[in-house]
């Protein structure tokens, strides 16, 4: 039996009144719900507040504490940056910065950096060299970037973060619900040689960075029309090394397919070795991308046996702590996606789930547990009246305490 399984980036906002998973208007998604068992997952482990990148892993059956090297090298990866035999490569944001004090402004440039605006400022850092180490800067989706810093020699990528929004627990970051308004000093994680050299490096970079896009003429241009300038990189998540994965489809002797609208999932799926589904980059408007994805997810249902679609709307809004804007997104995404690919579904599974929560109260990834829900033509659900926490708190998969050991249960089940 084919599976589709959707995610719903951030969705969840935990177990609260204000749940926007409770609030939003989404029969087609209920509708499902109401025939699946259920339950509530963590997607990495109690505690963890994850970003996307290890959730990710761990909800395609891979354990990240085995697996996951860093958000680096999957956002390069991801971006279509080529990866030589020794470098370092970092997840980045375009953000707003005094440059006097570093103090930072806005982690994400105000959320109105166009692709193209980021291309722009991102080739006047690319190509940078810096002691001899040459640094690649590619622009990705919005205020996302990646910063790669090639070398002749191994680099260490035991080196804090200098967005102090995500804090590295060993190779996994997670987000901190508090943090100090400035840029953080990459710190060598270890008192290894190379471990300071790429502080050291990085350091530079940042602060080369701050001189150069202050003066660039987009944020001049940004100045004039009252946006945020576009005037830092925050960087994270380095990693030395790109993952190696079981191929997804050997070791679960199906065929699978990703659609994905950002760098990270999309680096995760090709590194897993999934069939990629492109589609257009996120306007912002769901409205109009949904169409697409729905388009390119039936051909993929025609093409592959599973079909991850990962879609990132509902956390944008959890960051920026808008209830209303992320209860609409997941409307959407049901009257728009869901209700649109149902008729397609009769002899399909469904897999519906988070890769983590991202409360609209926190404007950041929690370690709240996300709800699941598995509707398998042919066997009964569990009857609940909604896909939200609490309604899947009380189904019958129970708590699923690693989010790896999801998907093997399920492809035996299909
Ligand atoms: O949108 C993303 O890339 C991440 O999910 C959140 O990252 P940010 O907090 O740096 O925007």
């Amino acid at each position: 039996m084919k599976l589709l399984y959707l995610v719903l980036d951030g969705a969840p906002d935990g177990l609260i009144e204000k749940s926007s998973l409770r609030i939003a208007r989404k029969p087609s998604i209920d509708e499902i719900a109401k025939k699946s068992v259920c339950g509530l997952m963590y997607t990495v482990g109690r505690g963890y507040a994850p970003e996307s990148d290890s959730a990710v892993i761990s909800i395609l059956g891979y354990d990240p504490e085995k697996y996951y090297t860093g958000r680096g090298p999957i956002e390069a990866i991801g971006s279509g940056v080529e990866l030589k035999d020794f470098f370092l490569a970092l997840r980045a944001n375009f953000a707003t910065v005094d440059p006097e004090s570093m103090k930072i402004i806005d982690r994400r440039a105000g959320r109105d950096l166009s692709s193209e605006e980021a291309r722009e400022l991102a080739s006047s850092l690319d190509g940078m060299e810096i002691d001899g180490f040459r640094i690649t800067v590619r622009a990705s989706v919005g205020h996302r970037a990646v910063v790669v810093i090639e070398s002749d020699v191994p680099l260490s990528d035991e080196i804090s973060n200098t967005d102090p929004a995500y804090d590295k627990v060993g190779h996994i970051s997670v987000a901190k619900k508090d943090f100090s308004p400035y840029i953080a000093e990459c710190r060598p994680l270890s008192d290894r040689e190379d471990a300071k050299i790429s502080a050291k490096i990085v350091n530079i970079f940042t602060k080369k960075a701050v001189e150069i896009l202050d003066k660039h003429e987009v944020n001049l241009r940004r100045k004039k029309e009252g946006k945020l300038p576009a005037n830092a990189l925050l960087m994270r998540d380095a990693g030395n090394r790109v993952p190696k994965f079981e191929q997804i489809n050997r070791r679960f002797g199906r065929s699978f397919g990703a659609i994905a609208e950002m760098p990270v999932e999309m680096g995760i799926c090709k590194l897993m070795g999934m069939r990629e589904k492109k589609v257009p980059p996120p306007t912002g408007d769901l409205e109009r991308d949904l169409p697409s994805r729905l388009s390119a997810t039936k051909e993929l249902l025609n093409e592959v046996d599973v079909s991850y679609v990962h879609l990132k709307g509902p956390d944008v809004y959890g960051h920026d702590g808008d209830l209303m804007g992320k209860v609409r997104s997941i409307e959407l995404i049901d009257s728009i996606f869901v209700r649109g690919i149902a008729e397609e579904l009769d002899n399909v599974a469904i897999l519906i789930t988070s890769d983590h929560a991202t409360p609209w109260t926190l404007k950041a990834h929690s370690d709240d547990p996300v709800p699941v829900a598995l509707r398998i033509p042919g066997e009964n659900g569990d009857g609940i009246e909604c896909f939200c926490e609490r309604e899947c708190l009380r189904g019958s998969l129970g708590t699923i305490d690693h989010g790896w050991t999801l998907l093997p249960m399920i492809m035996k089940r299909i």
